[in-house]
């Protein structure tokens, strides 16, 4: 993992914290978004030790203070951070990088303005159209820093989202396999749900199962040994650019 965009995200410092799910390291970094300049403070939660190592499970998360804070059911975040946290507990040594960038990037305020907007009935991405906000203005530069910084080879994502695993590998970040990250629907975040499935392609089953670079899927990574290239220049360039993505 190359670290392309290593002076923009500078390690601060590394605690030992002890949380309701039992102990574990968090490491501070500032980073300055290569598109924007605005400096975010992301963290690393870190079970064990992953310097060195290949295969690491990974959740790349964005934050959510609308469910992480306020406990909020129109979506998953929150489950989806506590599934993570208890898998590389369960599982590790693995991580949780957590990136400032709420609301997929627009931010808090616009995130609850496109909430009003999806209580007359527009979905989560037409909400957003309807306020002149782009989709998603997402960027994982200080993953691919943060990887390279502990010396990460490889990693297991944890997420349903194909073109979070596409864009990760853009930067340079080898992904060895996906973990499913699929969180219970209930009354309020079922239309949310359905609309990550229908109109940003999140595969929501429950099974485990592997992408390779085109798009084909695989039951075990032994099938898909030497099919998981990297991803195609299209791909890569339809990520490139401003740091703001259309899903359709
Ligand atoms: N703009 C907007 N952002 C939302 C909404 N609901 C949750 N979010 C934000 O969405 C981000 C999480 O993105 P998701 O699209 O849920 O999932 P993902 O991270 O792309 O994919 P997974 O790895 O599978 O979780 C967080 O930053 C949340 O704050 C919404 O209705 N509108």
């Amino acid at each position: 993992m190359p670290g392309a965009h290593a002076r923009a995200t500078t390690f601060v410092a590394e605690t030992r914290l002890p949380t309701e799910r039992g102990f574990y390291r968090v490491r501070g970094y500032r980073h300055a978004n290569p598109n924007t300049g605005a400096v975010t403070e992301p963290v690393c939660v870190v079970y064990g030790d992953v310097e060195g190592l290949e295969d690491v499970p990974l959740r790349v998360h964005d934050a959510c203070f609308t469910s992480e804070v306020l406990g909020s059911m129109k979506c998953d975040c929150k489950q989806q951070l506590e599934m993570a946290m208890d898998y590389i507990k369960d599982n590790g040594p693995g991580m949780v990088i957590y990136l400032q960038q709420e609301g997929r990037g627009i931010g808090l305020a616009n995130k609850i303005a496109a909430y009003a907007v999806q209580e007359g009935g527009v979905d989560t991405v037409d909400a957003n159209r309807k306020l002149g906000l782009p989709d998603d203005t997402r960027e994982y530069t200080a993953v691919e820093n943060m990887l390279a910084e502990l010396g990460v080879k490889s990693v297991r994502l944890m997420t349903n989202n194909p073109r979070k695993i596409r864009e990760l590998e853009c930067g340079g970040i080898k992904i060895t396999g996906r973990i499913a990250c699929v969180v219970k629907a209930n009354l309020f975040n079922e239309g949310y749900l359905a609309a990550k499935e229908r109109r940003m392609a999140h595969v929501l089953d429950k099974s485990w199962m592997y992408w390779d670079a085109k798009g084909n899927t695989y039951d075990s990574l032994d099938e898909m040994e030497g099919d998981y290239g990297d991803a195609s220049v299209d791909e890569c360039e339809s990520f490139a650019g401003d740091g703001t993505r259309k899903f359709n």
